[in-house]
């Protein structure tokens, strides 16, 4: 019986020799990976310098010219550590590393397994409990284009030493390539973890659960990392579905996606859209901040009927009849009119924009009739009245008056779910009329505000309205069909002359074994493939339109979207294949969730899947004790997540006094010689004060800035008042304590919040 138990043994074996070993094997698959670039690099030059030719010609260059630029991208993604690790089984030994790498000469057999390819997997699974026939696991470490180092970890002992590699049962190798990578100095930039992922992460990475799967995991479990690779490892295995449709990464703010935006494009993926819910929506940047109570109220449902209620409020009827002239008439627009025409609209259940031709049609016809009404009443001695004809020439007549389309149109405008937020937040009124019942007054008055420019909360409400407006795009959906029309046309030319210049030999007895071009391909063919190449990219594309559906979308930071930042997101994955990574103990904004179910409930009601990440690969046990007491605060629920290692740097507080707060910070970071990072967390009130503070490897912020990131050390300021900002504060101070992967320390003139118990005094740099 396996010990259930058992870790893997790292055993001595003469690691000189194979190290030499492994150098061999691994130069030669830089000779490969330097043909294979060589190829696709002359092939892209040559693409590139051909130039004219048919349509088809042209589309089809297009393709090879995406396509060798990809492979260069790759290759070159792949330069460092291409290979990185080896698994013994029975029978053969298999590379793994960064791409797939073929023997071209021999059968085509795989020299190098892509670390997605399912024959990899055991690599990243196999146990001494669970083997999955792996003998020997290997890492190989490397600097540039030299192996640097190799690790072995003998799943099978009995089979190690019936090999004979083994040294003794006590000849433990040295640091392993996990250890050795979360010790690494940050360098500001998040890594891939490729080489390294853990068993329960690989999990995650390759689930095949096909609706919403959550993965929550405790602060540093690699929630972030697997997000990543899982997007990576998709769009692999689901290459053609997902290249067309997509993949949407969502992250907290833009330092997040600054931070990880190099795992992806060091996977070789790089068409995949990352943004932050509020630059969700197209055209629009969130560049204004909210209060945490705004974001509050604009993230609750609430809002829907806020918003309904405030388009409604722009279908307006007349304070007092509005005098039309028309042919020297005069006509009246009442209320009467009005409010018929605006029932006959809103009954219509169209969106705003959509359902205005069925209000300015209905006013038209009243008007119409009225003036029929009247010239028939001029008519001596009742004579005829105007037939029908002459009445459908009046309304034409009618909707080509500019004064009387204006005067129609102010009472049901054409509007932009830009122009309705702005003035709902700008004027009173118009949020009063809106909300009156549904907020309170003090409520409303955390939402006034004037000037342009939107918050991330705005984003979702500019979605719901574009909903609730619709876009009117007829004229372009026409302007489309010509363009379309036009293309066809062209390419039946293109056809047209590649059949004229057949060879006459063959006109008189045409081959039928010979294919022509117009054999394989017909003209809205030819056009659909000239069309695709003159596109941008699929996440380009997907980015400028808000009613693009993504194949696969992903969320991190999960627990921090509010109730309509899901409706907008849900609007935008109708398959509701999702990956959504978060940590309800890290919630701190007031609109984000405390429980799964709540939020996916209304979605896909109990069809979505848990998975918990257990270990923390970030924060060392000392930290990670003192952030257990805050967890405790928040929900002794919780699980905790087990810290990997120690960092050997106990945590400390320095009470100061007032007024030498940043001199004392400023001490400590004089203090911070070594490579790597550091980050001072503050209160948002005194950023101003410890501003001067930042520099290229020191981040001043506020605990909402640093989410998701991590620093290899941390001076949080004043943390009773982190506390005491918000009613999540407890969430942010256990987000702040977590950011570290080696040092962690306190900087204060108030108490510490009684939540984190006795702390060690003086920073070990000022004593
Ligand atoms: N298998 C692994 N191998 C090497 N490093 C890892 C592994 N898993 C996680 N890490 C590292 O641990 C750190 C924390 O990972 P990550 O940021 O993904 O955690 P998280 O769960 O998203 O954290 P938080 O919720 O606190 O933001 C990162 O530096 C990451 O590279």
């Amino acid at each position: 019986m396996p010990d259930e138990n058992a870790s893997p043994l790292e055993l001595a074996v003469d690691l000189d020799a194979e190290r030499e070993r492994e150098q061999q094997y691994v130069t030669m698959l830089y000779t490969r990976l330097d043909n294979l670039r060589r190829y696709a690099d002359e092939r892209l030059r040559r693409v590139l310098l051909e130039s004219g030719g048919t349509p088809q010609a042209r589309s089809e260059r297009e393709s090879f010219n995406q396509m060798y630029t990809d492979d260069l991208a790759k290759y070159d993604a792949a330069e460092n550590g291409l290979c990185f690790g080896r698994i013994d089984l029975d029978d053969e030994s298999r590379h793994i590393g960064r791409v797939g790498i073929l023997d071209e000469e021999n059968d085509y057999e795989t020299l190098l397994l892509d670390w997605r390819a399912p024959l990899a997997r055991p690599f990243y699974l196999a146990t001494p409990a669970a083997p999955e026939g792996v003998n020997r696991r290997r890492h190989i470490r490397s600097r540039s284009r030299t192996v640097t180092a190799v690790n072995d970890e003998f799943l099978d002992l009995d089979a190690a030493r019936a090999a004979g590699v083994v040294t003794g049962s006590d000849g433990v190798a040295g640091e392993s390539a996990l250890l050795a990578a979360l010790n690494a100095a940050r360098t500001g930039h998040m890594n891939d973890i490729v080489e390294t992922i853990q068993a329960e992460q690989d999990a995650v990475i390759r689930s095949d659960h096909k609706s919403v799967l959550v993965v929550q995991g405790g602060p540093g479990t690699g929630k972030t990392a697997v997000a990543l690779h899982r997007a990576a490892y998709l769009l692999y295995t689901y290459r053609k579905q997902l290249e067309k449709s997509g993949v949407l990464i969502i992250g907290p703010n833009a330092t997040f996606l600054d931070y990880i935006g190099q795992v992806l494009p060091s996977l070789g993926e790089t068409g995949v859209l990352l943004s932050t819910i509020g630059d969700l929506y197209p055209g629009v940047r969130a560049t204004r901040e909210d209060s945490l109570e705004a974001g509050r109220v604009k993230g609750s449902l609430a809002m829907i009927e806020v918003l309904t209620q405030a388009v409604r409020d722009r279908q307006e009827l007349p304070g007092r009849p509005v005098r039309l002239e028309f042919d020297n008439y005069e006509l009246t627009l009442d209320r009467k009119v009005v409010t018929r025409a605006r029932g006959r609209a809103r009954s219509s259940r169209r969106p705003h924009n959509l359902a205005r031709p069925i209000f300015v049609s209905s006013v038209i016809e009243a008007l119409a009739q009225q003036l029929a009404d009247t010239m028939g009443a001029n008519v001596v001695d009742g004579g005829s009245l105007l037939s029908r004809d002459d009445i459908a020439d009046i309304r034409d007549e009618m909707r080509q008056d500019p004064a009387i389309m204006a005067a129609v149109g102010a009472l049901w405008p054409e509007l932009s779910p830009q122009e309705v937020l702005l003035d709902l937040w700008a004027q009173p009124a118009r949020l009063e009329a809106a909300a009156g019942n549904l907020l309170d007054p003090d409520t409303r008055a955390l939402l006034a505000r004037t000037g342009p420019g939107f918050s991330a909360a705005d984003a979702p409400l500019l979605d719901e309205l574009a909903e609730l407006l619709g876009i009117d795009d007829t004229a372009e959906q026409e302007r489309a069909q010509r363009r379309w029309r036009q293309q066809i046309a062209d390419a039946q030319g293109a056809l047209d002359i590649l059949t004229g210049s057949a060879p006459q030999d063959l006109e008189d007895e045409l081959d039928p074994e010979i294919l022509m071009a117009y054999d394989l391909v017909d003209a809205s063919q030819l056009a659909r493939r000239q069309d695709a190449h003159q596109r941008r990219s699929t996440a380009e594309r997907a980015a400028a339109d808000r009613t693009w559906t993504y194949g696969h979308v992903i969320v991190d930071e999960a627990q921090e979207l509010s109730e309509m930042a899901w409706r907008m997101l849900m609007r935008r994955i109708p398959n509701r294949w999702m990956t959504l990574v978060g940590d309800t103990a890290q919630t701190g904004d007031l609109a984000g969730t405390s429980a799964w179910q709540t939020v996916l409930g209304p979605y896909v009601a109990q069809r979505w899947k848990l998975t918990e990440l257990t270990v923390n690969y970030r924060t060392p046990s000392e930290i990670m004790e003192l952030a257990h007491r805050v967890l405790d605060e928040i929900d002794p629920e919780q699980s905790v997540p087990r810290s990997i290692r120690e960092s050997g740097f106990a945590p400390w507080a320095s009470e100061v006094p007032a007024g030498e707060r940043v001199s004392a910070v400023r001490a400590v970071l004089d203090g911070e010689t070594g490579p790597g990072t550091v980050a001072v967390l503050i209160p948002g009130p005194l950023v101003a004060e410890f501003a001067d503070l930042a520099s290229e490897t020191v981040q001043v912020s506020t605990v909402r800035e640093a989410k998701g990131l991590e620093f290899d050390s941390v001076v949080i300021v004043e943390p009773r008042d982190i506390v005491e900002e918000s009613p999540r504060g407890l969430n942010d101070l256990y987000v702040a304590l977590t950011r570290a992967t080696q040092r962690l320390g306190m900087v204060h003139t108030r108490p510490l919040p009684e939540a984190l118990g006795a702390v060690p005094g003086a920073s070990p740099t000022a004593s």
